[in-house]
């Protein structure tokens, strides 16, 4: 299913109301990394996150070691950033801190 990316303007005002994520040096996806007290925080931040992103459709590409867990969110449908980051970025970062 196609959509759209991101235009310049609305990349820029949904960097400034993320900003705990950061742009990838492609410009095509926003990386957070979180850390937690242990595996067991992290993991269930994990299944907390699965949970939405399944619900969505939208899935994180993510990295874990231990407590330990770096996010990556783009649209490959897009091509780049869609709506669908920001709108999955701002959701985990309800559930992180
Ligand atoms: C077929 C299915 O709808 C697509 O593969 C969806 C699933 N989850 C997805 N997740 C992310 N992050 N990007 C996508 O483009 C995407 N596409």
């Amino acid at each position: 299913m196609a959509i759209a990316q991101l235009t310049e303007a609305e990349r820029t005002a949904a960097l400034a109301a993320l900003p705990e994520w950061t742009l990838r040096e492609d410009g095509l996806a926003i990386t957070r990394t979180f850390r937690f007290a242990d595996f067991a925080e992290a993991f269930g931040f994990m299944t907390r996150v699965a949970i939405l992103a399944e619900k969505a459709d939208h899935h994180p590409e993510w990295f874990n070691v231990y407590n330990r867990v770096e996010i990556t969110l783009t649209t490959h449908d897009a091509g780049g950033l869609s709506k669908r980051d920001v709108a999955l970025a701002s959701a985990i970062d309800g559930f992180g801190h």
